[in-house]
């Protein structure tokens, strides 16, 4: 935790802990910065070499400036937390990991803030243990399903999943560049820090590939039970995402019992990251109302 002025760095703030949770017993990495009494979980995309710190490096410091203790979860099949093949939902299982850490941490009740996969985990945390949820914030995500506009899989899933299968330096370029609208914000340091992240764990992409082989739909629909989600919930979406088109944000906004949708124009799949200022300002006001 950073106690000073200090910038706040992922060696500084990385964490390992063992957890175990129904079928679940394995080590989980995770980042752990500030110390307010309310705790913020963020929880990554699904994209190869993806973690905690690759997602929201841009958002850790203002939230933990504004007083709340910021937890990043490396989701298990990811970065430097144990291996895993999914044959069920991930989402389910990515909630039950959420559950062991915050058990192993003494963590009973926290906001989240999802992003793609992350947000469709957040959802089925809340939906499994409604109880320990404040708030939520979804991302380019919170729940599978097809899209009636967008022809699926979108041509972003597809070039993950060509990522996963063939992981080059030209296969993530192509993929990168329809994360984001405005792609000159894409630096050579990005890439090279994101391919060493992926090559670095090769049984994290062959776990990947061999998941969606046995279960493609890794992320299930939900959308028939966001009726039960009381936590107010703030859903915020590119309207260029080429990933998770923004009609599944419509779904998620007319399906949970409270929830506002902001939509930043010019904005792929990584809003937190693309409009990381203006990001930060809205999300820290929705937790403090
Ligand atoms: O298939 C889905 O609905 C989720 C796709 C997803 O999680 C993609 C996320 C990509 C990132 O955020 C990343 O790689 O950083």
């Amino acid at each position: 935790m950073s106690t000073n002025n200090a910038p706040i760095t992922e060696s500084d703030t990385s964490r390992f802990v063992r957890i175990k949770e129904g079928d679940l017993d394995l080590q989980l990495h995770y980042n752990d910065a500030g110390g307010g009494a309310e705790t913020v979980v963020m929880l990554h995309g699904s994209g190869p070499g993806a973690s905690g710190w690759a997602n929201f490096n841009r958002n850790v410091e203002p939230f933990v400036a504004a007083g709340y203790r910021v937890v990043l979860m490396d989701c298990p099949g990811w970065s430097k937390s144990d291996p895993v093949v999914s044959t069920g939902s991930r989402s389910d299982l990515n909630a039950r990991a959420l559950k062991g850490l915050m058990h192993a941490i003494g963590l009973d009740k926290v906001h989240i803030v999802g992003n793609s996969m992350g947000g469709h985990s957040a959802v089925a945390f809340a939906l499994a243990n409604p109880e320990r949820v404040g708030k939520l914030v979804l991302m380019g995500g919170g729940t599978g399903g097809l899209s009636p506009f967008v022809p699926m899989p979108t041509e972003g899933i597809k070039l993950i999943g060509a990522l996963y299968r063939d992981p080059t330096i030209e296969n993530l370029k192509r993929m990168m560049n329809v994360f984001v609208y405005d792609t000159s914000n894409l630096t050579e340091e990005l890439f090279q820090a994101r391919l060493d992240n992926m090559l670095s764990r090769r049984d994290h992409l062959e776990n990947f590939v061999k998941s969606t082989e046995a279960n493609p739909k890794q992320f299930p629909d939900v959308g028939h039970r966001l009726g039960e989600i009381a936590a107010p919930t703030l859903v915020v979406w590119g309207r260029d995402d080429r990933f998770v088109p923004l009609d599944i944000g419509l779904r998620l906004v007319t399906g949970l019992q409270k929830a506002d949708l902001h939509v930043f124009s010019r904005c792929g799949h990584w809003a937190q990251w693309e409009h990381a200022e203006k990001f930060n300002r809205m999300v820290l006001d929705f937790l403090a109302r």
